[in-house]
This record gives structure tokens, sequence and C-alpha cells, in this order.
């Protein structure tokens, strides 16, 4: 019946949600989205990559709110006159999402990849607290994380790093590589496996587009040779955002996907605020909530200006930010609940 979907990483985990779904009719085939733009997807599916878009009565009111992302499954009505029309998005067993304090959701990045590759550069811009935090938020999102360290011809003495990483990586595989001689490039290939899905997840600059392209031995992602920090027009460049390499692993490494690496070093509540987590272990009550309790350490630091005013809100903010977004996903938890007990 579906010829091809299979080599896309389509397994038993995907169909067996079919039959739930789509009961007696079988009008609805499935299809991997490859890149999301504003309204429009691509979707691929037997070979051939289409441009398809939402049902409209499905996903635009407030009872759906789950949207396709880079890497979902999604189940289609074919349109051999235009573009496919998505009408589910099938479960996800591995995702990354970030939460959108501006429109207040949870904003999906990439869904169902089989590893996550933390790329950091062996340079300057090596910092093993951010690769200590991504290897966390890589365990988070249900695939098995790999450390690539790049650039690896740029400096003298590995050992130095290696044993830093060693320490932190606990049993994930490191890889050493240098794009530009080549050197650990044979090695990383052959831990590549066909229908696996990878993600890449590194800060800008690290070599992801350098690595993309040596790996697939053809230039498919465009590198920026200018060093421009923060410059818009680095993440612009469009580029495929899933690719399949030739020996069948596909990689995403998508916008999105270098703003959580962006949002993670920047927030990342248990790293970045350790001093809070130990101030308010000394807080005289366990359960403190650092509001009026006495001998509370929090209120203490505020007041000698040990801890600044800013911080603490900060601090705040993105607590509830987390909560509400942990919230929200029990709530679609239930929701699905629900509905497959319905059926
Ligand atoms: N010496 C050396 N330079 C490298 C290597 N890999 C990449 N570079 C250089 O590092 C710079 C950034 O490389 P990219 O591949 O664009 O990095 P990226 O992670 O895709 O960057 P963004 O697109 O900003 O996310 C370029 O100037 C590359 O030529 C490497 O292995 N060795
Ligand atoms: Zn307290």
């Amino acid at each position: 019946m579906i010829r091809g979907i299979e080599n896309y990483g389509f397994t038993n985990y995907f169909s067996n949600q079919i039959e739930l779904i789509n009961g007696d009719k079988d009008d609805l085939v499935p299809a991997r989205i490859t890149e999301v733009h504003k309204e429009m997807y691509t979707i691929i599916y037997d070979n051939i990559e289409k441009r398809a878009r939402l049902k409209g009565s499905i996903f635009y009111n407030d009872k759906y709110s789950i949207y396709p992302a880079v890497g979902d499954f999604v189940l289609v009505n074919r349109n051999p006159y235009g573009e496919d029309i998505i009408h589910h998005v099938l479960d996800r067993k591995s995702k990354f999402s970030r939460y959108d304090s501006h429109y207040e959701k949870e904003q999906m990045v990439a869904a169902n990849f089989d590893h996550v590759f933390i790329i950091s550069s062996l340079n300057h811009d090596f910092n093993i607290k951010r690769i200590e935090r991504y290897l966390s938020i890589a365990w988070e999102s249900g695939a098995n994380p790999a450390v690539i360290l790049t650039k690896s011809d740029l400096v003298d003495d590995i050992e130095e790093y290696s044993l830093q990483v060693d320490n932190i990586a606990m049993g994930v595989p490191i890889f050493y590589i240098s794009s530009v001689t080549g050197e650990g490039i044979e090695e990383l290939k052959k831990h590549l496996k066909p229908k696996e899905t990878i993600v890449f997840l590194g800060s800008s600059g690290v070599g992801k587009s350098s690595l993309v392209n040596a790996l697939s031995g053809e230039n498919v992602m465009k590198v920026n040779d200018i060093r421009e920090d923060d410059s818009k027009g680095r993440h612009t460049t469009t580029h495929r955002q899933l690719i399949m390499l030739s020996n069948g692993t596909m990689i995403i490494d998508t916008p999105g996907m270098r703003e959580l690496a962006l949002w993670n070093i920047e927030d990342g509540l248990d790293t970045t605020f350790s001093e809070i987590e130990e101030l308010s272990r000394l807080c005289r009550f366990k359960d403190c909530s650092h509001n009026k309790e006495p001998g509370c350490a929090i209120k203490k630091a505020l007041l000698s200006g040990e801890l600044s005013y800013d911080r603490w809100n900060n601090y705040i903010k993105l607590q509830k930010e987390a909560r509400f977004a942990a919230r929200k996903e029990q709530l679609n938890l239930r929701k699905k609940e629900k509905l497959s007990k319905k059926r």
C-alpha cells in the first residue's frame, strides 16, 4: 500500500496510530514534513516532494493546538491538481520545543529524530557548561545524544578538551572532526544509519553547515563565510530544513534549532541561576516560598543587594513560563487520552 515512506523513518510506532485515526476510510496517506513556511509546508512521500497546507476546519480553531513541525509525520489528503491537505499530526516519538512567551504557547521546533548531535567547536567557542546544558535537553527530547567537537584542525592539544568532555558525557559517543581536513568524518559516517534522523544542536558558527556538506560530499548547505555575530542576514539564508544524505540518513537543521540553541544558553534555568538555587537552600524552611517566611535567605540577599531584583524577577518569570509550558503539555496529554478513549 504505502511505498517509500519507511525510508523516511516511518515505523510501526506511526503506522499503529493510523488505524485509530483513519478508521474505515483510508483516503489519508502518511507523509513527512520536510519544510515549514508561514502557512505552507513541504511534505515528502513516494519519493516526491509536494506543497501542502493545513485543513482549516481542523487546525484553525482553539481546540486543536498541535501544528506540524519539521520531521513530523502527518496524514494528508492527496490532491493531484495542487497542494495536498494535512489532516492530522501523528504522535511524536521525540521532539524539541520551546515555550513562546509572546504567543503564550508551545512552539514545536523539530520532531521524530533518533539522534541529537550536540555540536561545539574546539576553539574559543568551547564551553563545557553549555555542552552539559545541551546534553540535558537532548536527553529530555527522547532521542540519543552524541557530542561532535568541530574544527579539530585549529587546536594542538585535543586532550585538554577531551578530559573535560569525557567527564560529563558519561557513555555518550564523542567525535572529534574537522570539515577542513576531513579528520574524523569517516568515523562519524559509520555512526549514521539509513532511515534514521539526526538533529543538530549548536550555536551559530560552530560549523554545522560545513559538517552537513562534508557528510553529504556535496554542497547542500550554504556556508556563511562572514563572521557577523548576530546580524539577521545569517539566519535568513534559505536552505533545506530536512535533507537526506546519499546513504539514507536524514538531517534536520532549521533556524528554529538555532534559536533553541541560543535560548538555552541564555536562559537555562538550572545552570544559569545556580546562585539562586544555592541561596534558597539556606532558607530556614525547606518549602520556603520566599514571600513572608522568617529566615528567608532570598529576602535577605535581595535587601542586602547581594541578589539584584532584576535577576530575581527574571528567575521568577522563567520559572512561571516553564511551569505554564508543563501544565499546557499535561492538558494536551489529557485531551489526547480523552480522544483516544472515545474511539
Ligand atoms: N578551521 C575550520 N573552520 C571551519 C570548520 N568547519 C567550519 N569552519 C568555518 O567556520 C565558519 C562557520 O561555519 P558554518 O558551517 O557556516 O557554521 P554554522 O554552524 O552552520 O553557522 P550558522 O549558519 O551561523 O549556524 C565558516 O567560516 C567555516 O568555514 C573546520 O572544521 N575547521
Ligand atoms: Zn526563602
